[in-house]
């Protein structure tokens, strides 16, 4: 056991470093290197939150880690989530910070608000963000990751900003000021300099995740949410900022509107500063969180089993996709658009890739792409809620197989479902006797679970066993690190989490997938928000391809590969557990369906609406428009290859069969199309 060297307390208590003082609870949430568990410290009785980070899935540096650390440490605002005191364990940096008893706004949202919250509700939200903002920024700290699920409330409608995995401080020098030059953030929720190689950014980064912010609470999602990473960068960088929209957005006030605007101004100058942004109408008539806030969850089980619930959902989809191993399942773009951080381009790199790509190649996937764009746009009426890979289509036109909507479980099977699910078993108890589970308990039993009869846990089980392979993390310098397997220490160091119910294990299992490091990265972080797989570097990852992912594989350059599987991995299982609630719908509705948070159905977003969601406004009505290649830097060119150009170099596909290909899917289009029509 080491020290950090980063302690203080809360209220002026200090809090020791000693992990037996600690009784680690239920888990409440996880990103891809760190697990957040509702803890009890023993000595003064209090219920605290521990995040467990494993360094040996950490990407960052002992450096940027101990920054973290240590960042938190020094918080002093009533809106910005501070570390009580910090220490390494084992393998992993326990933090130790207040419990916030309602988790994140992104977990809320899954659960229960999947159109997103009310405006008073995210105007209180917003608010008390925008405070710890100007109060980070006051101090030289750029957030770079402002997104819901880095949001926390707790019981009494407290709102916090959390995780500085990523912050950046803006007064340093030499390497840590070149940091700010890279490429880090969540893709959706980043400004269009932070996408901009060797521009630089500052503060108003965080105005525009700000910003983005504001949409994901009203809509339940970011915009751009369920495209694949680098159309979002080409979006975010090519596009008219998102909005809200005037007409969709009716409920919405025209002031809430305005300042969502304000925000989304690509000139980071014209953007206004947290201070300037706090004195907006909109927030002049913001109410106190614990009338707005509070009342979101009033209803609701306790965190621990909501978190659950999702993660049961997520591992089911795994354990249903039938892939190979939890790590080919994790490459996975679900991950991304349900909010991956830190995710870290080489930009030389990527600017290389771009340049061993000719013109003319590229020109005909975009007009290839502009094609396919037009078709799934011009699909109006047809449900397509997410990237289904339609089996008569080339791996190379994944992307725009979307119009079919099959596979997605009805939302009719969801409220009338009678079978039960593992999460709607998990929640119906919780919800019906309570259990025993009361929040802040010192210790939760929950009821035994048997794999063996369950088959969804047993695929899981049996997946995640074979899915463990050899960690190449990043050597830690500076600490002394006891080289037993991080899981095992985990397990000796919690002691009674080796009791823990089995139904619990095959989750982490799946989750733990081994962090590839090395240069190239895929975001290997699997989102505390997203409670999905982790994600993978294709470097360490692609030689570990068995044969069956090659076969599926759309494409591999550099840092990213592309499978044809991954790409429909959003298959939701419904989450038939926790009623869930509209904007406008407060009280509980039990009979509620929940199918899954990232099904867009035509009536939420029908297709002829989306390109107002994207482009809103004035400047950019039509889909993207995709960049001409005298324009091209580096960036947007990587950016081509990998969005545009799904011929890879292992695709045998010649061109012939690529536009014989390209046809079939335009007629299945105009089928589904025409067949709509009739209806
Ligand atoms: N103090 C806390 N109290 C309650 N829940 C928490 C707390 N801190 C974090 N969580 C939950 O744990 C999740 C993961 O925490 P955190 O975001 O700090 O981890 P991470 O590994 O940095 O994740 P990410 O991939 O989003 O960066 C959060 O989204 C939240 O739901």
């Amino acid at each position: 056991m080491g020290r950090m060297g980063t302690g203080g307390g809360g209220g002026g208590r200090s809090y020791s470093a000693a992990p037996n003082d600690y009784r680690l609870l239920e888990e409440v949430g996880y990103g891809a290197s760190a697990t957040v568990y509702r803890a009890i410290y023993l000595p003064f009785n209090e219920v605290v939150a521990v995040k467990c980070l494993d360094l040996d899935r950490c990407n960052s540096n002992l450096d940027d880690i101990r920054r973290e650390a240590q960042t938190m440490s020094l918080i002093d605002h009533p809106n910005v989530i501070r570390a009580y005191c910090s220490f390494v364990v084992d393998r992993n940096l326990w933090v130790v910070m207040p419990f916030m008893a309602e988790g994140s706004c992104l977990h809320l949202m899954k659960i229960a608000y999947p159109d997103g919250f009310e405006e008073s509700a995210i105007g209180s939200i917003l608010k008390e963000t925008l405070k710890a903002l100007e109060y980070l920024h006051e101090h030289g700290h750029i957030h770079r990751d402002v997104k819901a699920g880095n949001i926390l409330l707790d019981s009494n409608g407290v709102v916090k900003l959390a995780d500085f995995g990523v912050s950046a401080c803006m007064f340093d020098k030499g390497d840590r000021q070149r940091s700010r030059n890279t490429f880090v953030g969540t893709p959706c929720w980043m400004a269009p300099e932070v996408l901009q190689p060797g521009s630089g950014y500052d503060f108003k980064a965080d105005i525009w995740s700000f910003g983005i912010t504001a949409l994901e609470l009203a809509h339940g999602h970011a915009p751009f949410s369920k495209y694949p990473p680098m159309k979002v960068l080409l979006m975010t960088i090519q596009n008219a900022p998102p909005g809200l929209d005037y007409d969709r957005d009716k409920k919405f006030s025209k002031s809430f509107k305005e300042m969502v605007a304000m925000c989304l101004v690509k000139d980071q100058t014209k953007r206004p500063t947290a201070e300037k942004l706090l004195k907006h109408s909109f927030f002049k008539t913001a109410k106190p969180p614990e009338l707005s806030v509070k009342k979101l969850f009033a209803d609701l089980p306790p965190l621990w089993n909501r978190v659950k619930a999702l993660q049961l959902k997520d591992a089911a989809q795994l354990a249903l996709k039938k892939m190979p191993s939890a790590e080919q399942e994790a490459i996975s773009q679900s991950e991304y658009q349900r909010g991956v951080s830190a995710w870290n381009f080489d930009i030389e790199d990527l600017k290389a890739q771009a340049s061993l790509v000719h013109d003319d190649d590229e020109m005909q996937e975009m007009r290839e792409d502009d094609e396919s764009t037009k078709q799934v746009v011009n699909s109006k009426n047809t449900s397509y809620s997410r990237f289904s890979l339609g089996k008569a289509v080339s791996t190379n036109e994944v992307i725009y197989s979307e119009q079919t909507s099959g596979d997605v479980f009805p939302p009719a099977e969801c409220s009338s479902n009678k079978e039960k699910t593992p999460e709607r078993d998990i929640l119906e108890s919780d919800y019906q006797g309570k259990v025993e589970l009361e929040k802040n308990a010192s210790r939760t039993e929950l009821p035994p679970s048997h794999p063996e009869k369950d088959p969804v846990l047993a695929k899981i089980k049996t997946s995640a066993g074979n899915s463990r392979q050899t960690q190449s993390g990043p050597l830690m310098p500076g600490i002394v690190l006891n080289h037993s397997k991080s899981e095992r220490g985990r397990s000796s160091e919690r002691g009674e989490n080796e009791n823990q119910p089995l139904a619990e294990r095959p989750m982490r299992e799946v989750r733990r997938a081994p962090s590839f490091s090395g240069p190239l990265m895929l975001p290997n972080r699997a989102s505390a928000n997203s409670l999905s797989a982790p994600i993978k570097s294709s470097g360490g990852f692609r030689d570990s391809l068995d044969d069956k992912s090659k076969a599926n594989l759309v494409q591999i350059k550099g840092r990213f590969s592309v499978t044809s599987e991954n790409v429909d991995l959003v298959k939701d299982i419904p989450l038939c557990t926790v009623p869930r609630r509209s904007a406008q719908d407060s009280p509980l509705k039990k009979s509620a369906s929940v199918c899954g948070d990232w099904i867009v159905d035509s009536k939420q977003m029908p297709i002829g609406q989306q390109p107002k969601e994207i482009c809103n406004g004035s400047q950019n009505e039509k889909f993207p428009s995709l960049p001409r290649s005298s324009e091209n830097n580096g960036i947007v060119s990587t950016f081509s290859i990998f969005w545009l150009t799904f011929n890879s170099a292992e695709s045998t596909a010649s061109d012939r069969e690529r536009s014989l290909l390209m046809k079939i899917s335009e007629l299945q289009a105009r089928l589904v199309k025409l067949k709509d029509s009739k209806i």
